[in-house]
């Protein structure tokens, strides 16, 4: 930090001890909704996380399972995971993994990349930036070539914002333009690809008006091109370079609309899983490779899924796939997305400064921690939890496990995903004694809630709960403390719904699937037997959201939170 007179040191909280074992678990997009047959946590069978709920009169009650689970009504409630209490624009933005996971792991609520964005395009502050002067010393002679998601969803990027840099860039010297889309259906309806391509060309159009050489060059589905995360499948952001740098893809098309709806006319297609296209003029030659010279900006504020990418367009050394021809670009990213990495090392916006984390706290007091998920959740408690940054603070005091997902399939088709194998990690770090807290991701609700398969969905609900079980008897067993909550609403809410909350019908009258996240709050459970008596829920905190778990935690762990930290959820009472 630098600043004199700081110190890492926690105070001892008055009344809570040290030295129990918190089994710290976060249910990937698992909300809370109104109960009926879209809501795949109500439809599946839950006991854990439904006895959580119940009204009981004593600390210990019996659930009529193997064990032993002690709760009380005051140690269960819903916070808030989306919108301001995340640090997004507005009310209207639904949670995600990324700021839920800095929220829950930074104790505070940071404005966040979209934020972050919006603020910059507006002020015009992002043009006098170090990043947009790099890219900008290319665009006398050079391409400036945009990749990211072309989404209104407000995770991982907006439309709006590529909109302004578009018309930002132009006036500025851009003389040829080239965007790389991939197509969203994920945060955002399936088939809004669409729609978005519409728009983008019509403001493409405008700028040929304008004598700029602007178009679309390639294209893909977001699932299947370009955007995977924590190294779980090179592949995918191989074919993304194959049609950005290289021109080729599979598919050649004249315009990007004849492309995205010709190839999602395709038995199963769907805008997530868009195969690669690029696009060809007259004489069937790549409207835009990448070549030297060239400027790119990853107009994605979202960090996980760029990271491959800026990697690949960034190291020298590069061993993951063969580039075939590394083009000398001026690149940079919307953000920085990788805080330890320095990468991308150039960029247009600063990213949030995420520091002192409640990980970081807690090792420099003595808590020793493990955090484990599957790789497609990996860095959620892990480089989210600890603002950003991969690795761990003090590899001494902490053990990352990741366990590998399977690749290249849709969710839908392995609900139970590797559920069961992340709880015997945790149950066996529990039982291990060598750890204060072990933090698991459970992914189910949110990765197969994402494939919009409802009968999947249910199967995936059912497993995260039995992960849940699973480690909530190790901690029973260790006479230690649950923290169970999670990141955003996914799996709760199936389908889109009008203003008054019924499922909104489609042309031909039926329902609309939604794959995305919600605006719904999420629960946080606390129990377990070396929770002393006493504690519980403050009544006066009816706005909680995901940032207070923190200080929750940390007092959990026997130490008064920072002063600048989101309050605590709990008080102790006398008993
Ligand atoms: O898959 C993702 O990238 C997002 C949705 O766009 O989900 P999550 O925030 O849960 O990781
Ligand atoms: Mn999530
Ligand atoms: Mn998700």
């Amino acid at each position: 930090m630098g600043t004199s007179g700081f110190s890492w040191k926690l105070d001892d909280h008055p009344k809570l001890p040290k030295g129990k074992t918190i089994g710290l678990i976060v249910l990937d997009g698992w909300g809370e909704a109104d109960p009926d047959q879209y809501n795949c946590i109500h439809v599946a069978e839950t006991p854990i996380m439904d006895s959580f709920k119940k009204i009981h009169d004593v600390l210990a009650i019996n659930i009529g399972y193997e064990f032993t689970v002690h709760t009380a009504p005051e140690k269960w409630r819903l916070i808030r995971a989306h919108g301001k209490a995340v640090g997004l624009p507005t009310e209207d933005d639904m949670g995600n993994s990324e700021v839920g996971h800095n929220a829950l792991g930074a104790g505070r609520i940071y404005a966040q990349g979209a934020k972050l964005v919006d603020l910059a395009l507006a002020s015009g502050k992002i043009y006098d930036g170090e990043g947009f002067k790099y890219i900008q010393q290319c665009f006398d002679k050079g391409t400036l070539h945009l990749i990211g998601l072309l989404s209104d969803g407000g995770v991982h990027s907006r439309l709006d914002q590529l909109q302004l840099l578009l018309k930002g860039a132009s006036e500025r010297g851009a003389k040829r333009i080239r965007v790389h889309m991939l197509t969203d259906g994920r945060d955002v309806l399936d088939g809004s690809s669409v729609g978005f391509v519409e728009t983008l060309e019509n403001d493409l159009a405008k700028l040929r008006e304008k004598g700029i050489d602007a178009q679309i060059a390639s294209g893909g589905g977001r699932m299947y091109v370009t955007m995977d995360r924590y190294e779980n499948d090179w592949e995918v952001v191989k074919r993304g370079w194959d049609a950005q740098v290289l021109g080729e893809a599979p598919h050649k098309f004249q315009n990007a609309l004849e492309a995205v709806k010709k190839l999602r006319a395709e038995p199963k297609a769907n805008d997530q899983y868009l195969p690669p296209f690029v696009i060809v003029d007259g004489s069937g030659k790549a409207v835009g490779p990448i070549v030297d010279g060239d400027a790119v900006v990853t107009i994605n504020f979202r960090a996980d899924r760029m990271v491959m990418l800026a990697k690949a367009l960034e190291y020298q050394d590069f061993d993951k796939f063969d580039r075939v021809r590394i083009p000398k670009i001026h690149y940079a990213g919307m953000l920085q997305y990788d805080g330890e990495l320095k990468l991308p090392s150039h960029y247009l916006v600063s990213p949030p400064e995420i520091e002192r984390t409640s990980g970081e706290y807690l090792v420099h007091n003595g808590v020793r921690t493990f955090a484990c998920s599957e790789t497609v959740k990996f860095g959620h408690v892990t480089f989210f939890w600890n603002g950003n940054r991969s690795g761990c603070f003090n590899s001494e005091m902490e053990e990352y496990v990741e366990i590998p997902s399977d690749v290249g399939i849709t969710f839908n088709v392995q609900p139970k995903m590797k559920a069961i194998e992340i709880a015997e990690k945790a149950r066996d770090a529990i039982l291990s004694g060598k750890f204060h807290q072990v933090r698991v991701n459970l992914p189910n609700g949110d990765m197969v809630g994402h494939t919009g398969d409802i009968e999947a969905t249910i199967v995936a609900c059912k497993a995260a709960d039995e992960a849940v079980k699973m480690i909530i008897n190790a901690i029973e067993q260790v006479g230690g403390i649950f923290v169970v909550t999670a990141d955003h609403g996914n799996a709760e809410d199936m389908v889109k719904r009008d203003k008054k909350g019924k499922p909104q019908l489609d042309k031909t009258g039926n329902i609309q699937i939604l794959t995305s996240h919600t605006l719904q709050p999420v629960p946080i459970a606390i129990g377990g037997p070396g929770l002393v008596p006493g504690v519980r829920f403050r009544g006066d905190m009816p706005t909680g959201g995901l940032a207070n778990v923190a200080a929750t935690v940390i007092n959990l762990h026997g130490f008064v939170a920072p002063s600048d930290y989101e309050t605590t959820l709990i008080e102790v009472v006398d008993h």
